[in-house]
């Protein structure tokens, strides 16, 4: 669907984008997570054919995008960081407005207005100005104005910022059915790693405008080595069993805690289930344990450092 190659953007002596390589295939969701100034929007901004790489070459659906960029514009809709509309133009108006930007006109163009209304759940304040609208409801304008021309890649730049949990969480899940059903690949940046882990099948993280890591969440884990908690109750709980438990292979470590052995565990899919039953083969028998993968957000500081970047 996407392939980015070697881009690079440079502002003046300063490198946003630094020869970045990357592969979207098509019906997937990608996560581009990276700190403030990343290079995440420039990426963004050159991938929807708003601002060109200063090198590199950007291919969608296999053609060129410099050569065909009004062509290969058409696949793609794009969702901007900073919401674009007319405050005194209703919903409907401004949805229309984009849509003949796409050359769309009489029934057709009505006709996506009111899809792209539907998909958004905004049809019922369709003729309302947007300048009466909440963040939320402004957002999700804003997404429709990307569908009205039916793209088959959509790219959306922290989309849900400065807006509450439940438009968040309507924003996610619009998003989330445009994907699974309707097989539009998705590009999603955010700030908020629980939306990313809810909707991304794949990760990539952006740091100083390079790639740092790229793939499934689990995939980036293991090559991190970052371990999975495993807390386990038993009926006899003590410092014997604690050693028996930290022996056993792919226990990294193991504590006593409230009664619990917590035991961090190399990662792999079956490090869970290996450790529960070589527990069992020495005789301690789990009455209960519960199990928890490291989270995106331990993922992303472990690979970009913790400190503030801005
Ligand atoms: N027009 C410009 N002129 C000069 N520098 C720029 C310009 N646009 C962006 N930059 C710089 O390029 C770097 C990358 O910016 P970009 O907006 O792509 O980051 P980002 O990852 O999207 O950050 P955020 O998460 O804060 O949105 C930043 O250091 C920014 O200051």
């Amino acid at each position: 669907m996407l392939e980015l190659i070697e881009i690079s953007k440079t502002y003046g002596s300063y490198t946003a984008v630094d020869r970045l390589s990357l592969k979207v295939v098509p019906g997937e969701a990608l996560g581009l997570l990276g700190p403030n100034g990343a290079g995440k929007s420039t990426l963004v901004s050159m991938i929807a054919g708003i601002l060109a790489p200063t090198s590199g070459r950007i291919r969608i659906a296999g053609q060129e995008l410099t050569r065909h960029t009004k062509e290969l514009k058409a696949k793609i809709g794009i969702v901007p960081q900073d919401i674009a509309l007319y405050e005194a133009l209703t919903a409907r108006d401004n949805l229309e407005f984009f849509g003949s930007l796409y050359g769309l006109s009489g029934p057709l163009l009505k006709e996506r207005v009111r899809e792209a209304l539907d998909i958004v759940s905004l049809t019922d304040r369709q003729n309302e100005d947007v300048s009466s609208f909440s963040g939320g409801m402004k957002r999700r304008v804003n997404i429709a104005a990307s569908l009205i021309h039916h793209p088959s890649l959509l790219i959306l730049d922290e989309p849900t910022v400065g807006i509450d949990p439940q438009s968040r969480h309507q924003i996610l899940e619009t998003v989330k059915r445009l994907n699974r059903e309707q097989g539009v690949t998705v590009i999603y940046t955010s700030h908020y790693m629980e939306e990313v882990e809810q909707l991304c099948s794949r990760i990539a993280v952006v740091d100083h405008g390079r790639l740092a890591a790229e793939g499934t969440k689990q995939a980036i884990q293991a090559r991190l080595g970052l371990p999975h908690l495993l807390t386990v109750g038993l009926a006899e709980c003590g410092p014997a069993e604690r050693e028996l438990a930290a022996a056993l292979p792919g226990v990294r470590s193991a504590e006593l805690r409230e009664g619990r052995l917590a035991l961090l565990l190399a990662p792999s899919e079956t490090a869970a289930a290996d450790t529960l039953e070589a527990l069992a083969r020495k005789g301690l028998k789990p009455t209960r344990f519960s199990f928890e993968e490291a989270s995106l957000e331990q993922i992303f500081l472990n690979i970009t450092g913790g400190a503030p970047r801005d």
